[in-house]
């Protein structure tokens, strides 16, 4: 057999030291810590937590901020909707410097008594989706970290109830196919006690694990697929009001641990 004249190239360590090709941040441009949202329009809502905000890209669904808060520098960037392009800003933003990542999103609640707009705080995700199955075999568990996860839980929990509010913590359900989630996998979810479902935390703890780095996710009840609601829009004033306690709970966090 003739031999081969490919050269084949390795993505692990491809352009690791460049701009990255997705979120078009460089090394040195960013902090050690970064909030994602789904929403590059949520962007927005982080910078007004912080002082002397920076424009770093905004490239695709990926718009980066940084900024500071009570004298720690913060990263922000929208991770877009799903696992692919949540592993793609996760692997591209630990190239250019971050090691601890706080998933600041929306997520719908699959246990009665859980009213939009209260916190929800992953402490694992079963793995419905494809692209970590690119990364590990399947029974490797989503699992945040456990001193980043204790203290998010712990700042929600103060923040929420100082607004009258709630905060909750438990397993999350990432998956691929927001229309794909049919009643009966919506109960089956619940059956197994799974507190909420969104789109992104499994690629978020797995890529996290795989590379060394920290990362948890606390977001804002949008919905309750188990008590009767099926309007999202009728519910957005209250995601809103989640939105800024997830985010005030993810700096709080960010400035206690030292991230
Ligand atoms: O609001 P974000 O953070 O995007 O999160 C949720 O909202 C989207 C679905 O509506 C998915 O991305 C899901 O995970
Ligand atoms: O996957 C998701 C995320 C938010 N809301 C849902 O109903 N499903």
């Amino acid at each position: 057999m003739a031999e081969s004249t490919l050269d084949v190239v390795d993505k692990s360590t491809a352009g690791a030291d460049a701009r990255q090709f997705h979120i078009g941040v460089a090394p040195g441009e960013v902090s050690t810590v970064a909030l994602l949202p789904g929403d590059p329009f949520r962007i927005p809502l982080i910078a007004s937590f912080l002082d002397d905000v920076v424009d770093v890209a905004h490239n695709r669904e990926h718009r980066t901020i940084v900024g500071v808060y009570k004298g720690r520098r913060i990263t922000a960037t929208s991770t877009g909707m799903g696992c692919p392009s949540t592993a793609i800003a996760v692997e591209e933003l630990a190239r250019v410097g971050v090691t601890s990542f706080i998933r600041v999103g929306s997520s719908a609640a699959l246990q009665p008594g859980v009213a939009p707009g209260e916190l929800l705080v992953s402490e694992g995700t079963l793995r419905n989706d494809g692209t970590t199955a690119a990364y590990a075999h399947p029974g490797f568990p989503a699992v945040p970290d456990t001193e980043l996860t204790l203290a998010l839980a712990r700042h929600s929990e103060r923040i929420a109830l100082a607004a009258g509010s709630a905060s909750h913590r438990g397993i999350s359900a990432s998956d691929d196919a927001f229309y794909a989630e049919t009643p009966e996998w919506i109960s089956e979810l619940n059956r197994l006690g799974i507190l909420n479902v969104e789109m992104e935390s499994s690629a978020l703890f797995v890529v996290a694990r795989l590379r060394g780095l920290r990362a948890g996710m606390v977001c804002s009840c949008s919905s309750n697929l188990v008590s009767g609601m099926s309007l999202y829009g009728d519910t957005h004033d209250l995601l809103h009001a989640g939105w800024l306690r997830s985010i005030e709970a993810a700096l709080e966090t960010a400035v206690e641990l030292e991230l």
